[in-house]
């Protein structure tokens, strides 16, 4: 895994561990035993450690963090490597990250080839780099770069690094014949100077200081995240401490966060990302047998909330756009409307004056789908109404190319129905974008029984192009997203037995969640969701009232409906499940004794007894309906695997992640106590059948070696 040359008395360590040179055991071994060797060699004047392949070590090796680990550990390599009698020097290129820069600042000189990158990324593996790295940049950029590296996970250009004083020289070329050729300039000068564990922190005098304005910040950045700030106390130990004594605090910090709940969870989801992007059909096609076609051109049909923000997705990464609406004065608002969002994308300095105009370039408007002929790939978002579009999709279907894919940004719908108006279903698929689409990183991507791989390979392929997070789902009602999101509709029942709405966002927000489901429906407005009640019991032949209790045999809250019929839409008419000060423009929820009258009025005509609702019942219940769902998904193959649930959770819902989705949070509470409290609120709550436990659940807590292993217990100490 290191192997070990000499040439032109340089001895060559060469680190060879695809894809991404990973620091694990043989590599540590390999480096050891390396460096001594060359440093007892004659021959050899000095040293050279690179990377074979497309990076130098991109860090430790994350999968052994959930394995009892071995001897040597990095510190030990770097100190071996700094106490070498001969000169070091680390060659970088591609990403040299984590472990990876801990070794190359061991190391007596850094070169870097042009397009190299360093950072320190374990803060988003809820770690800091605990192989002295939070002793060591510091003495080379001083605090402020430090804690903004560390705490960020940023990573920066070899320009930058060389102006940090990370690197010594930035080279372009061979990078080994330049590094051979640096050595030689710098061949015979003193070691001891580049020894960092020597040097001490230029500006140490002013640790208190930046410590308390980067915890200001971190505090308000990263809500309840706690390795940020674990990196920002080693960082001040750099400064404080002696060389030593700030190592074993560094230590210390690390075994902490590596043994605690929220870098499991983090960890987890490094790797459950990177396995969502992989997908199997029952068919045996898959991400690796099925190739995508090459999206040139594209069509949005329904330029509302959801149509405009994927063409901006879309126009953002070079894709030419038609955008249709039903008419002249619907698309000039729609196209005005974008270029606002864009402008202010601008303003934000998230993209140029130039980028702007040449997003806008390749956006066109019609007010008909006679134009669409010649796309590549057509999104539908109008309504969600079936008939709508069942009648858009047939038109489609004659007017576009046959190797054209029509796309559906539905919801909640059934793909096979929209398909089945068409006459080439294999080429219909749902692309579920998340609002505001321009912002949200998941792309729900859904497959019916007749979507070709090729077809489903496009789409995913697609949302990479496009920056998303792409996730595969077999079609049913609602698909992984809606169909498991339980926490609304058990909020509003909790509302009714005794919360009110503010309490229960407060809780939601306390675990973690950004924004609480409340304010969440403020935001997307309260209309969104009597909208797909109505639909629903169009279709199932039933009216609903006020006073509708039960639908089909399960409990219903007509709470929603009542705003909706005061007109209370949310922020978009300055009141929903709580009031907004329109007239100053503010988002800012203000609770409103207006709706806690209309909540008591409510329970008072159904004859709803409230109690107090505890915090601890308040997550349960949201959490655990959804958690029973998601069994249920997977059980059904809606979901191939716990890992794309939670990724959909983290992307779309925004999910703390460092509680790594609903699946794993499960996971880490106890599989067994989920499934007891699951089944105890079943048999308080009969007419709510997300309470009835799932089979799979079932199984994998009464008979866990009878279910295939999950994914997520390879990472993770996670229970039963
Ligand atoms: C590197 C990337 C930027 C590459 O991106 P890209 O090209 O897009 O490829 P990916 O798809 O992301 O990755 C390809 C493939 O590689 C896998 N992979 C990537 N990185 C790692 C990794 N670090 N380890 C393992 N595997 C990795 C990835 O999963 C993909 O495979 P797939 O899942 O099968 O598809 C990008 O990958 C990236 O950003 N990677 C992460 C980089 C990172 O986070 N690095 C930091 C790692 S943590 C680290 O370095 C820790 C440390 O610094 C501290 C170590 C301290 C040790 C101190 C120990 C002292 C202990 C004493 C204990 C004593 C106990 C006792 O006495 O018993
Ligand atoms: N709003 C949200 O948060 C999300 C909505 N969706 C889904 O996206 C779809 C669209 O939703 P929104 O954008 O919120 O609705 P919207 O009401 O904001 O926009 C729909 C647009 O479609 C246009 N339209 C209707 N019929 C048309 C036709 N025949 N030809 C051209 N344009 C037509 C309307 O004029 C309107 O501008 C729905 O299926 C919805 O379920 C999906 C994810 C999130």
């Amino acid at each position: 895994m290191v192997d070990y040359r000499v040439e032109d008395q340089f001895a060559i360590l060469e680190i060879n561990n695809p894809p991404v040179n990973a620091l694990s055991l043989h590599v540590r071994e390999g480096l050891l035993n390396g460096v001594l060797r060359a440093s007892a060699d004659n021959n050899v004047k000095a040293i050279i450690l690179i990377g074979k392949g497309k990076t130098f070590p991109s860090g430790a090796d994350i999968k052994e963090f959930s394995r009892p680990g071995k001897a040597p550990w990095l510190p030990e390599v770097g100190h071996t490597i700094e106490s070498s009698n001969k000169p070091v020097f680390s060659a970088l290129h591609g990403t040299a990250l984590g472990g990876g820069l801990e070794i190359a600042l061991f190391s007596h000189y850094r070169i870097a080839e042009k397009t190299a990158k360093v950072g320190f990324p374990e803060v988003h593996l809820g770690l800091l780099p605990g192989a002295e790295g939070t002793i060591r940049l510091p003495r080379l950029t001083g605090l402020v770069i430090a804690m903004e590296m560390i705490t960020s996970g940023r990573q920066v250009s070899a320009k930058e690094a060389l102006k940090f004083g990370i690197v010594d020289k930035v080279v372009e070329g061979n990078l080994l014949k330049e590094t051979k050729a640096f050595a030689k300039s710098v061949l015979g000068q003193p070691l001891e100077p580049r020894k960092l564990s020597l040097c001490g922190v230029k500006d140490a005098d002013q640790v208190d200081k930046y410590y308390e304005a980067a915890l200001k910040e971190l505090l308000k950045k990263y809500r309840g995240v706690i390795a940020p700030v674990s990196c920002l106390k080693s960082i001040r130990g750099s400064a404080q401490l002696p060389y030593k004594e700030a190592a074993e605090l560094e230590r210390t910090l690390f075994s902490e966060l590596m043994s605690g709940a929220q870098s499991a969870a983090l960890r987890y989801s490094f790797f459950a990302e990177r396995a969502a992007s992989r997908w199997n059909l029952p068919n045996g096609a898959s991400s690796a047998n099925s190739k995508p076609l090459t999206i040139k051109s594209a069509a949005v049909i329904g330029a509302g909330t959801m149509g405009s923000g994927i063409a901006i997705c879309l126009i953002r990464s070079g894709i030419p756009v038609i955008l249709v609406e039903q008419n002249e004065k619907m698309l000039e608002n729609a196209l005005r409307n974008i270029g606002y969002i864009l402008q202010g994308s601008v303003k934000l300095g998230r993209m140029t004056v130039d980028q702007r105009s040449d997003c806008l370039r390749i956006l066109q408007g019609a007010a008909s789908i006679e134009k669409l002929k010649d796309v590549d790939i057509v999104i539908e978002a109008v309504y969600e109404n079936l008939k709508l579009k069942q009648e858009i999709f047939e038109k489609l279907d004659k007017i576009c190319k046959p190797t054209a894919l029509l796309c559906s940004n539905t919801s909640t719908l059934d793909i096979d129905l929209i398909a089945s108006v068409t006459s080439k279903p294999d080429r219909v698929a749902g692309t579920h974008f998340f609002a505001p689409a321009y912002i949200m990183k998941l792309l729900e991507n859904i497959y019916g029984s007749k979507t070709s791989p090729i077809t489903v390979a496009t789409i995913m392929d697609l949302g990479k192009k496009i920056g998303k997070i792409s996730v595969l789902s077999k079609t049913c009602d609602g698909f992984i997203a809606n169909r498991m999101n339980k926490i609304g509709t058990e909020a509003a029942f909790l509302v009714e037995e005794g919360a009110l709405p503010h309490d229960i966002d407060q809780v939601l927000e306390d675990f973690g969640m950004p924004m609480g489901v409340f304010k969440v429906s403020d935001l997307s407005g309260i209309d969104i969701g009597w909208s797909i009640r109505q639909e629903m019991a169009k279709k199932q032949g039933i009216t609903l009232t006020l006073e509708t209790h039960y639908v089909s045999g399960e409990r219903y809250s007509s709470l929603a409906d009542r705003l909706y019929n005061l007109g209370r839409l949310g922020l978009k008419t300055g009141k929903g499940w709580y009031r907004y000060n329109n007239a100053s423009n503010s988002r800012k929820p203000i609770i409103d004794p207006d709706v806690t009258d209309m909540i008591l009025n409510h329970c008072e005509k159904l004859r709803i007894k409230r109690r107090q609702i505890s915090p601890q019942e308040i997550i349960e219940r949201c959490l655990y309906a959804t958690v029973n769902e998601g069994f249920k998904i997977l059980e059904e193959g809606v979901a191939e695997k716990p890992e794309d649930i939670d990724i959909v959770w983290q992307y779309g819902f925004s999910f703390p992640r460092y509680r790594g989705g609903p699946m794993f949070y499960a996971s880490q509470v106890g599989l067994k106590k989920v499934y007891e409290r699951i089944c105890y609120y079943h048999e308080s709550f009969p007419y709510s059948k997300h309470w009835l436990p799932s089979d799979l659940l079932k199984k994998l807590v009464s008979h866990p070696n009878e279910v295939p292993i999950n994914l997520w217990m390879n990472y993770t100490n996670s229970k039963l």
